[in-house]
């Protein structure tokens, strides 16, 4: 093996009610998102007391791996941020390191930005060690067994009358319709990735079942287009089609954090409630076994490619 250190790579959340507003406004900086959504936001965290769960879920899987490597966390947009975590590891004589990124799929927020946050924390720390970001995991055969096993048991956790009807919805971040277009080395590869996923966890938990795919925690400005239907409308939609009972699997995420437990938790389970509609949430991979035999597997291949420099670009910002 040719690293040295597992650097986890993640997006970090708040910790206490203090932290919401400096974290949400690293989140947002330069990226146009307007005010009243952040304090949208920021009510959402607050309502959980200032912590997000992603941290802590952090720790629990660094804690899970069995890696035979020193394993080291940082943050995109809170402690512990990557810069800390690059200099640590500079000062522990880190020479090469592979990241694992807890974001499975190809796009500027999915890949590109944390690629880009890498580079940044390498350029503040003179002689950073090297880092290779190991490769996209979203069809890997750990992730899909963990989304499989979840997903059957959200299904067993339906009423029995409730199980047969029940319609598969595969929900993901929504991303602007231009970064979904520019995603991956070709372009359009954040929704050909996740239908690709989406259709391998249903082949393994009932083939023949019906499934959609649709988004949720959409943010930035109304006038730039988002991915759509959201995940609430399509529910009235399922409704009206007749459709009674749905397993909810949040697909693009790969541990409960906030987008999980508020924006389906929360608003589309109380969407379903007020349809009077049976819902199930799929728990994320989290700390399922093979998820986490899945890194030391990632950790074992060839090291992969960097993706060129122009897959997954970031947005064109007008100035508004
Ligand atoms: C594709 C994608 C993923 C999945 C891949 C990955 O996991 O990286 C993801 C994950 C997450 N997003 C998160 C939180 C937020 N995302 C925001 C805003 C945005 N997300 C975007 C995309 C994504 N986001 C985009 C295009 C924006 C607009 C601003 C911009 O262009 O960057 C905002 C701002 C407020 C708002 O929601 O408007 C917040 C607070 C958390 C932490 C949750 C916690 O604290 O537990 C996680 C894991
Ligand atoms: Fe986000």
């Amino acid at each position: 093996m040719p690293y040295d250190a597992l650097l986890v790579v993640s997006f970090g959340g708040p910790e206490k009610p203090d932290d919401v507003m400096p974290f949400l406004e690293n989140v947002v900086r330069g990226r146009g998102v307007p005010r009243e959504r952040l304090l949208e936001v920021e009510a959402h965290y607050q309502g959980f007391g200032g912590v997000s769960p992603i941290n802590q879920q952090c720790r629990d899987l660094i804690e899970a791996l069995d890696v035979d490597l020193p394993v080291y966390w940082g943050n995109r947009n809170w402690h512990p941020f990557l810069e800390d975590t690059v200099r640590q590891m500079k000062a522990d004589g880190v020479r090469k390191a592979a990241a694992f990124v807890t974001a499975a799929y190809s796009s500027y927020s999915s890949c590109r930005q944390y690629l880009d946050d890498i580079d940044r924390a390498r350029a503040a720390v003179p002689g950073a060690p090297e880092i290779v970001k190991l490769r996209h995991y979203y069809d890997h055969p750990g992730f899909i067994a963990a989304m499989a096993d979840h997903t059957r048991a959200a299904l067993e956790a339906l009423p029995p009358a409730d199980r047969d009807g029940a319609r598969f919805v595969f929900t993901a971040h929504s991303i602007p319709v231009s970064m979904a277009r520019t995603a991956g080395p070709a372009g359009g590869a954040y929704e050909a990735q996740l239908r690709k996923a989406a259709a391998l966890v249903t082949e393994q938990v009932d083939a023949g079942r019906s499934w959609d795919l649709v988004w949720q925690s959409r943010s930035g400005p109304p006038s730039v287009p988002w991915l759509e239907p959201d995940v609430c409308d399509h529910l009235e939609a399922l409704y009206e089609d007749g459709v009674r009972s749905v397993v909810v699997v949040p697909i693009g995420f790969v541990s409960d954090h906030m987008e999980v437990v508020y924006d389906l938790d929360i608003e589309a389970a109380t969407m379903a409630d007020k349809l009077g509609m049976a819902l199930s949430r799929a728990a994320t991979a989290g700390t399922h076994p093979r998820f986490v035999s899945m890194v030391s597997e990632l950790l074992a291949e060839p090291e992969p490619v960097r993706c060129a420099a122009t897959c997954c670009p970031a947005p064109v910002r007008r100035p508004s």
